[in-house]
């Protein structure tokens, strides 16, 4: 039996963010029920659709929904807010992640919510935070990394600054408001109360960079330094990077660049003798250390430094991944049902329960998919 079952969780939500959230939950056991608009469902499901077109909708709409309900209501139409209403009073969390406000305009906000249902935990992803001047831009991952000095931070420092290629803003408050979530399951569980679980997109970016943002906050406001070469860590002197070889790369983490130089056979790194200059010279050090890796390919160099457990690996992509022993080994992928029926391979759930690997056969739903039935099992005709 999975943690969650038994647990209903309804969600208000689109794109990426609140998704992500349902999707852990329901990974975890609970009952997922997302509350769609009739006519064009979570809009998601038309994001990205390239040439994965399941029916007319996007393999990411198709992963994180995958193992959820669709129940389609007007919010803004009286009697089917009613009905939403009704879920509410049965329901034991409720997710959202609208643009701050559009919850109270629908009569839907965490008091309207508390007052049907006390018990209900009411999770709200935004993109600033319900207050401040920047409550009102467009919560977008994109534009939330560009402001959380992540980009800035990320890069080489002759090039642009760099955006993550991909949508870690979204995932990282939705991996917090599960946390926050589950907090109030448990103190629900002791004092049978509810709570309001808040989480914005840039609250999350500032904790993800709290690693080097807290040594530039003691650190008299100096900003951390992007390296020239090798992009790396803002904080972290040579060989921190990734190197060029003769058939690819490697990744080279902290460690002496005296040792390096003897395990590569690179003389000219025993002049960077005083560690304080491994940070203070790491782009002549890397320079030196690019020239030389470029002599001979991957595997040779890697042979060389794990036999002294150097922190060191190879650079894959996602085909040399997916064929390594070690990712298979890990039992990583499942093959799920799209709407529709088509078969696709996607990730699993990361966490074990019990030694157990959590699958989800079951696709994402149609729009209003089960809009009857659970109406049916809550007690109620739809308006
Ligand atoms: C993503 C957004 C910028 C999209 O903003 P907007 O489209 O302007 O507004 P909203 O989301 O608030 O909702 C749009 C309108 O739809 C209406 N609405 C929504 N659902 C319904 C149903 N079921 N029935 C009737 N009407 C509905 C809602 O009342 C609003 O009406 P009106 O009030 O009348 O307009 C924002 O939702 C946001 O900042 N969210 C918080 C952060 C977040 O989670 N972002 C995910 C980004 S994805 C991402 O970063 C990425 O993919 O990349």
């Amino acid at each position: 039996m999975r943690p969650l079952e038994g647990t209903v969780v309804l969600e208000f939500c689109q794109f990426l963010s609140g998704p992500s959230a349902g999707l852990r939950l329901a990974d975890l056991g609970a009952r997922v029920i997302k509350i769609e608009r009739p006519d064009t469902g979570d809009l998601c499901r038309q994001l990205y659709i390239g040439n994965l077109d399941y029916n007319g909708e996007s393999a990411l709409f198709q992963t994180i929904n995958r193992n959820k309900e669709s129940y389609s209501a007007d919010l803004k139409h009286p009697g089917q807010l009613q009905d939403i209403k009704r879920l509410i009073g049965q329901a034991d969390v409720l997710i959202e992640n609208f643009r701050p406000g559009t919850m109270e305009k629908l009569g839907l906000d965490y008091e309207s919510v508390k007052a049907i249902n006390p018990r209900i935990v009411y999770a709200s992803v935004t993109g600033y935070g319900k207050e401040g001047p920047w409550r009102d831009k467009p919560g977008q991952d994109l534009l939330v990394q560009s402001l959380s000095g992540l980009v800035w931070l990320n890069g080489d420092s002759d090039q642009p600054p760099l955006p993550f290629g991909l949508a870690v803003a979204d995932i990282l408050a939705g991996a917090h408001l599960v946390q926050g979530i589950l907090a109030c399951l448990v103190r629900r569980g002791r004092s049978g109360e509810g709570g309001l679980v808040e989480v914005s997109l840039l609250e999350s970016l500032l904790d993800f960079q709290f690693e080097v943002f807290t040594t530039y906050l003691n650190d008299g406001g100096r900003p951390p330094q992007r390296s020239s070469i090798n992009g790396a860590h803002a904080y972290l002197g040579a060989p921190y990077g990734i190197y060029e070889t003769q058939d690819g790369y490697i990744a080279l983490a902290m460690g002496s660049v005296l040792k390096l130089g003897e395990l590569l056979g690179c003389r000219e790194l025993s002049a960077f003798a005083d560690p304080k200059e491994w940070f203070a010279r790491r782009d002549e050090i890397k320079t030196i250390l690019a020239a030389h890796l470029r002599s001979r390919p991957t595997r040779e160099w890697l042979a060389l430094l794990e036999s002294a457990d150097y922190w060191c690996s190879d650079v894959l992509t996602w085909e040399q991944l997916t064929e390594h022993e070690a990712f298979k080994a890990l039992d990583m992928l499942q093959v799920t049902r799209a709407s529709g029926g088509t078969a696709f391979k996607t990730t699993c759930c990361p966490i074990r329960m019990n030694g157990i690997r959590l699958k989800s056969p079951k696709g994402a739903p149609r729009v209003g998919e089960d809009s009857r039935k659970i109406a049916a099992e809550f007690g109620f005709t739809p308006s």
